[in-house]
C-alpha cells in the first residue's frame, strides 16, 4: 500500500513578508503601543528626550521646593492672619464689630503654630537622640518630596501668578508651558486644552524651532491666519514669527510648525541673487526669485504660468519683476517683448536682447504694445496651428515642450512679454476702431493680455506684469484670474494685497499691506499652484534677492552674448527695426471686443466683495436681509468706512428682526434688494457711479 505524501503548505517567501507588513502595519497603528515604540525616529527622539529629562529633573525638583516652600508659606500666613474671616468683615463694613474675634483667633493660631514648630522639634530632636540622624534626613526628605509636589507646575496648581513674567520671547524654548500659555492667550487652544510637543525646541539658523500638536479638531491653519495674536502672545514681532502647517507624511491638520527669529529676518543687508555667477540658464528651470525668512531660497517657475507683481511706488517691483526675467534673459533660445512704461533706465539695459523693446508712457507707446500683442495673438494661434500637425512624439499633448521650444525649425520659442507699470496702457483712453466699433486702447489692452494669460502659456508664453495701482479697475479681474503667479511687495490695504493675490488672502493670514516699509524687496509669493515644489504651502513671504542696475547689466551682455553664439539674437537685439507682422481684424475676432461681450463692468469696493460673499443669495429666492455686522466680520472690512462707502454706493442701512442662536433680535444691516439695486445701477451706468466711488 502507497502512502500519499502530502507536502505541508511551505512558508513561501512572499507570504512572510506578507504577514511581516501586516503585523508592522498593526503594530504602527494600534493605540495601545506607545508612541515611542513604533519607529525608530520616535524611539531615538524618546531616549533623547528622557535623557534631556533625567540631567534636568534635579534642577526641576530644586524650583519644584522653593516654588512650594512659597506656597505653604503664603498659605500659613493667610491661615494665622484668619484673612478670610478678615476679608468677609471687612466686605460687610464689620471689621470694626469682629475686630475682637479676629484679634482672638490670631493668637489662637500662633499660638497653634508656636505649639505644632515646638512639639515638631522636640520630637525630631528626641528620635535624633534615639535613632541617629538618620530620621533628620528623612524627615527632611519627606518635607521636600512634600513641599515639590504642592510646587509642581500644574494647570491650575497653586502659587501666586508674576505680574512681570519678565521677556516671554526665549522663556517658551525653556519651558513648553509658556508656549501653551501663548497659544491660550492667543485664543487658538481652550482654557483646558494643551498642546503636544512633536519635536523638542531646537536651534535652527537665526531662530529657534519647535513642531507642535493642536488639540483635536483645532486647525493648523487658524494658528497660520492668527499669526499675529500669536506673537503678540509670544513677545515678538511678527516678521519674526514663520508659522506652517506640517503636511504630507509625518504631518496632520492640526500639526504646526514654528519658528521664531532671533532678531528681524529682514533687517540684515540683501543678497546677491546667485544668477549672476551662471554663466546660463535653462528657461525651464525655476528662477532663484529670494529667499524667505528662514533664510531657504524660494524659486519661481515661469514656463506655462504668467505673474503678477503689484506694490505702492518705491517698494521694489521692478527689482522683482527683472529678477524673473533675468532667467529668461541667460537662456538663448528665449524670446523676449519688453515694454517699460516707467519709462526710466531700469529695463534700459535688456533692449540688447529684447526681439522687441520701448520705453515711453505716450499714447503711442500704447498703440505700439497693442501691434504686439496683435502679434502675439496670431503667434499663439500659429502655434496651436502647427502642434496640432506635429506627430506625438515630439508634441504629445497641445502643450509646447522644453525640446520643442529649443528648436529652431519649429520656431516656437519660450516667448516672454513684460510690461512695467502695466497701469498705464490699462488706463489708456485713446479710441481705437477694431471692425468698425470704437473702443478704448486700454480697454483692448486689457482684452488682449487677457486673452494671452489664458491661451499663451501652453504655448509658451509668458505674461510678467508689474504694477503701481493694483486695484479692481486697473487691472480687469478677467485678467487677474488668469494671471497665475501674484507677488505682492508692500500695498496701501487688504483690498489692494486681495487683488493682488487674491480673494480672501487676508483672511488667511496673507496680507502685503502689513509688510513694512523699510522692508524694501520683501513681499508675498503666491506661486501657481501647479509649478511649486511645495504645492501645500499657499504663499511664501519673500525677500527677493537684490539685483542692481550693474548687475542687471552683466545678465544682459550674458544674454547678449549667448544669442550671438546660438544665433537667436533677432528683431531689436539684432539691429532690426522690424514692425510687428499682425492682423488686427483677425485678433479682433479671436478675442472679441469688449462690445461685443456681454461681460460687465467691473464693480466699485466694497460692493464686489458683498456681491461675491452673497453669491447665490443675491438672486431672488435668496436672503431678504444681511447684517452688516456679518459682512464686517466676513470682508474684515473696517464698520465705519464700510457703511460710508456702501452708502455712497446707494445702500443704507436698515434696522431689521432676524432670528440668531440667542433669539430674534432687532440688528442693522442691508436689504439685499437694495444691493441688488445698485449693482443694476452700477452696471448700467457705470461712469455715474465711478464719480461717486472716487
Ligand atoms: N531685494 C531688495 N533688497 C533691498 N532693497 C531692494 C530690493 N529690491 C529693491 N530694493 C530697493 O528698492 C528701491 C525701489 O525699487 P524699484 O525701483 O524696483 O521700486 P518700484 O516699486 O519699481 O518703484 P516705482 O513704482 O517707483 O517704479 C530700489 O532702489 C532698491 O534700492
Amino acid at each position: 500500500m502507497t502512502r500519499t505524501h502530502q507536502a505541508r503548505p511551505a512558508i513561501t517567501e512572499a507570504g512572510l513578508e506578507g504577514w511581516w507588513t501586516r503585523a508592522a502595519s498593526r503594530w504602527t497603528q494600534s493605540p495601545r503601543v506607545p508612541a515611542a515604540l513604533k519607529s525608530r525616529r520616535a524611539a531615538g527622539r524618546a531616549t533623547k528626550n528622557l535623557m534631556v529629562g533625567a540631567v534636568r529633573s534635579p534642577f526641576r525638583f530644586l524650583r519644584a521646593v522653593v516654588r512650594g516652600f512659597a506656597v505653604a508659606v503664603r498659605w500659613w500666613r493667610s491661615w494665622v492672619r484668619v484673612a478670610d474671616y478678615r476679608q468677609a468683615a471687612e466686605a460687610s463694613e464689620k471689621l470694626a464689630d469682629k475686630f475682637r474675634d479676629i484679634r482672638e483667633l490670631t493668637l489662637f493660631r500662633w499660638k497653634v503654630t508656636g505649639a505644632t514648630g515646638a512639639g515638631t522639634g522636640v520630637a525630631l530632636s528626641v528620635l535624633d537622640l534615639v535613632c541617629g540622624h538618620q530620621v533628620l534626613w528623612l524627615a527632611g526628605g519627606v518635607a521636600a518630596a512634600g513641599l515639590a509636589v504642592l510646587g509642581r507646575r500644574n494647570d491650575g496648581s497653586p502659587g501666586r501668578k508674576a505680574v512681570l513674567a519678565g521677556p516671554r520671547a526665549l522663556t517658551w524654548t525653556m519651558d513648553p508651558q509658556v508656549l501653551v500659555d501663548a497659544f491660550r492667550d492667543a485664543k487658538l487652544i481652550g482654557k483646558d486644552e494643551a498642546l503636544r510637543l512633536v519635536e523638542r525646541t531646537t536651534r535652527q539658523g537665526d531662530g529657534w524651532a519647535v513642531v507642535v500638536d493642536l488639540p483635536a479638531t483645532r486647525k493648523a491653519t487658524d494658528v497660520v491666519k492668527n499669526r499675529e495674536a500669536l506673537a503678540s502672545a509670544l513677545a515678538v514681532d511678527e516678521v519674526q514669527l514663520i508659522v506652517e502647517r506640517v503636511r504630507g507624511r509625518g504631518g496632520h491638520a492640526g500639526r504646526v510648525a514654528l519658528w521664531v527669529a532671533d532678531d528681524d529676518p529682514y533687517g540684515a543687508a540683501p543678497q546677491r541673487t546667485p544668477l549672476l555667477s551662471a554663466q546660463r540658464w535653462d528657461a525651464w528651470r525655476p528662477v532663484p526669485f529670494g529667499r524667505d525668512a528662514r533664510q531657504r531660497q524660494v524659486e519661481l517657475p515661469l514656463v506655462w504660468t504668467s505673474l503678477l507683481v503689484g506694490a505702492i511706488p518705491r517698494q521694489g517691483k521692478t527689482f522683482a519683476a527683472r529678477l524673473a526675467v533675468a532667467g529668461l534673459v541667460l537662456d538663448p533660445h528665449t524670446r523676449l517683448y519688453v515694454a517699460d512704461f516707467k519709462a526710466g533706465k531700469d529695463w534700459y539695459a535688456s533692449g540688447q536682447v529684447a526681439h522687441r523693446f520701448m520705453s515711453g508712457d505716450e499714447p503711442e507707446h500704447v498703440l505700439a504694445l497693442v501691434d504686439w500683442l496683435v502679434e502675439l495673438v496670431g503667434e499663439v494661434q500659429g502655434r496651436y496651428r502647427r502642434m496640432q500637425a506635429l506627430d506625438d512624439e515630439v508634441c504629445p499633448e497641445s502643450k509646447i515642450t522644453p525640446d520643442m521650444s529649443r528648436d529652431p525649425r519649429l520656431d516656437m520659442p519660450v516667448t516672454a512679454i513684460v510690461i512695467d507699470e502695466v497701469q498705464v496702457p490699462l488706463e489708456d483712453r485713446t479710441a481705437l476702431e477694431i471692425q468698425g466699433k470704437r473702443i478704448a486702447a486700454g480697454e483692448y489692452v486689457g482684452e488682449l493680455l487677457t486673452w494671452l494669460a489664458r491661451k499663451g502659456p501652453a504655448a509658451g508664453i509668458v505674461l510678467v506684469l508689474a504694477t503701481q495701482r493694483p486695484d479692481s479697475r486697473t487691472i480687469p479681474s478677467g485678467l487677474r484670474a488668469v494671471l497665475g503667479s501674484r507677488f505682492a511687495l508692500r500695498v496701501m490695504d487688504w483690498r489692494d494685497s486681495n487683488i493682488v493675490l487674491g480673494e480672501q488672502m487676508n483672511t488667511r493670514g496673507y496680507d502685503s499691506s502689513r509688510l513694512l516699509a523699510s522692508h524694501k524687496g520683501v513681499g508675498i509669493l503666491r506661486p501657481d499652484g501647479d509649478g511649486t515644489s511645495d504645492p501645500d504651502v499657499l504663499a511664501t513671504t519673500v525677500r527677493t534677492y537684490y539685483m542692481p542696475n550693474e548687475d542687471w547689466r552683466v545678465i544682459c551682455r550674458r544674454g547678449r552674448a549667448l544669442r550671438q553664439a546660438e544665433g537667436t539674437l533677432t528683431g531689436n537685439a539684432a539691429g532690426h527695426a522690424t514692425l510687428p507682422v499682425f492682423d488686427r481684424a483677425t485678433a479682433a475676432r479671436v478675442v472679441g471686443t469688449m462690445a461685443e461681450r456681454t461681460a460687465e463692468p467691473e464693480l466699485p469696493e466694497p460692493l464686489a466683495s458683498v456681491v461675491a460673499y452673497l453669491g447665490k443669495d443675491l438672486q431672488p429666492g435668496g436672503r431678504d436681509f444681511v447684517p452688516t455686522a456679518e459682512l464686517v466680520a466676513e470682508l474684515d472690512a473696517e464698520a465705519t468706512a464700510f457703511g460710508l462707502q456702501m452708502g455712497e454706493l446707494g445702500c443704507k442701512p436698515r434696522r431689521d428682526r432676524v432670528t440668531t442662536e440667542m433669539g430674534v433680535r432687532q440688528v442693522r444691516g442691508y436689504l439685499v434688494a437694495e444691493i441688488r439695486e445698485a449693482v443694476t445701477r452700477y452696471r448700467t451706468h457705470p461712469a455715474v457711479d465711478a464719480e461717486g466711488d472716487r
